[in-house]
């Protein structure tokens, strides 16, 4: 199917569920399932799967159609450097957090971290939450340390360590779909109502500044905001933007089934309205596989994780397999080289990329190439890592004359200990003390704001 890219005609036109095998098979949204599929999980019932998503193929979706052409259009400006994108979130959510405290600590580390980078990047900063969906995890190994079934996320199994607990159960898919649906309604709910209130956010960011021990760094950072909010508002600047803020929802699209029961067919175009945004990770990224087939499919905005393994032109190929049209702002394509790698392994790529015209938003994790095992045995990563890989990042486009579009984290707005260093410098032996991710360690907010301030300061230079 060509894409068919449009602004949207009719926004009170209903999306509506894809009802019948020949609709699917015009929009060719099954063809995934005769493809090669890694990370399929091992279900013991698929009848009940496909029940299961019988019922989700009814639900209200969780986005809606114009809110996933408006992160497309935000994310072209994104791809033609007028915008930058921030993306962060858990590394995976699980249903016992997704509760207030949680959810909206997130979004409001996020809403800090991009005051500062749109004062770094003088442009506007595109919000994007690994929320509201995050609940599918691929990993390394089938088995963990205990020999038990690996955790899967929540959407398949559950983190509990026993037997039957690692089995996956296709009615989490509905758990899933529920708490999705409510994080996203709070939010929405919040974001307008105050939250994101500018002066309120940089009041937060003043309350880092004053308690980190990095704060002096910072401070000129901060003061300077604090100036130009005094500036816009002795000016009369009263612009509703200052007031309010749209947090879009990604999550790795992973569970193909359920992203494939929310997909919705809107004035002819197909949507996946699971989430605004999704990704393909490095673990699933075959060309020929399922995940590429399914995203290929879909008029969402997309991503799709890329390793050091990756060869200049085999980006260039998945360029032309998602986005066939070349359309700006629908496929963002996320280096996670690991810091010693990415000033090697990156510049090939960007170069081919770019010689051949293809329009993409080239986003940073500076997180996944950088894990290790400490030797307390917690998967860890060094704060510094982090920052370096982001640097070269920013130097690869540099030298290349390319846009670096933006980051994509592991963080959470709650102050854990999964990540060493910082300016808290966080020890071996304290990463115990609140070790409580599901998956792979996170940033936690104070390490988050200072990656903000730290990424401003490169952007500004
Ligand atoms: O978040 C990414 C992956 O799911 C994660 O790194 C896999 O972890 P594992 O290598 O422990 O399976
Ligand atoms: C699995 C993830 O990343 P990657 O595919 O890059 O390992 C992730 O971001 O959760």
């Amino acid at each position: 199917m060509t894409q068919q890219w449009h602004l949207l005609r009719n926004p009170g036109l209903v999306p509506v569920p894809v009802s019948t095998s020949d609709e699917a098979e015009k929009y060719g949204l099954d063809a995934w399932r005769d493809f090669p599929r890694d990370q399929m999980p091992p279900w013991e019932d698929y009848s009940e799967v496909e029940r299961v998503c019988g019922v989700l193929d009814g639900v209200p979706p969780i986005v809606a159609p114009y809110e996933v052409e408006q992160l497309r259009r935000h994310l072209a400006d994104v791809c033609e450097g007028k915008a930058f994108l921030l993306q962060g979130g858990d590394c995976a959510e699980t249903f016992i957090d997704n509760t207030e405290q949680h959810v909206l600590a997130t979004a409001r580390t996020l809403l800090q971290m991009a005051v500062v980078l749109t004062y770094g990047a003088s442009v506007p900063v595109v919000k994007l939450g690994r929320v509201a969906g995050q609940y599918s995890k691929p990993r390394s190994s089938m088995k963990d340390a205990l020999g038990l079934p690996v955790y899967r996320g929540d959407m398949f199994n559950s983190l509990e360590a026993t037997e039957d607990a690692r089995v996956c159960d296709p009615q989490r898919m509905i758990r899933a779909y529920a708490n999705a649906a409510a994080a996203m309604n709070m939010l929405r709910a919040y974001l307008s109502g105050g939250m994101a209130d500018l002066r309120a956010v940089h009041d937060w960011n003043k309350d880092f500044v004053r308690s980190s021990p990095a704060g002096e760094r910072y401070d000129a950072i901060g003061r300077e905001i604090d100036r130009a909010l005094a500036f816009m508002s002795a000016c009369g600047v009263h612009d509703e933007a200052l007031h309010t803020a749209s947090l879009y929802a990604s999550h790795e699209m992973l569970a193909i089934e359920y992203d494939r029961a929310l997909t919705r067919v809107y004035d002819g175009v197909p949507y996946c309205l699971s989430g605004h945004y999704l990704w393909i990770g490095e673990r699933t990224r075959r060309l020929d596989g399922a995940h590429v087939d399914f995203l290929s499919r879909v008029a969402n905005p997309i991503g799709c994780k890329i390793g050091p393994s990756a060869s200049p032109e085999w980006v260039l190929e998945l360029c032309e397999k998602l986005n066939p049209d070349n359309i700006p702002g629908r496929l963002t394509i996320v280096p996670r080289m690991g810091h010693a790698k990415v000033r090697d392994v990156l510049p090939p790529i960007v170069e081919k990329v770019t010689a051949a015209g293809a329009k993409v938003v080239w986003q940073s994790d500076p997180m996944h190439g950088n894990t290790f095992e400490a030797a307390s045995g917690h998967k860890t990563r060094r704060f510094d890592h982090v920052v370096d890989e982001v640097l070269g990042f920013f130097e690869v486009h540099r030298q290349l004359g390319t846009y670096p579009g933006g980051i994509h984290v592991e963080l959470t707005g709650e102050a854990v200990t999964e990540c060493l260093g910082g300016a808290q410098e966080i020890s071996e032996e304290a990463l115990a003390s609140r070790y409580e991710t599901a998956c792979d360690p996170r940033l936690n907010t104070q390490q988050s704001l200072e990656l903000g301030f730290l990424v401003a300061e490169m952007l500004r230079h």
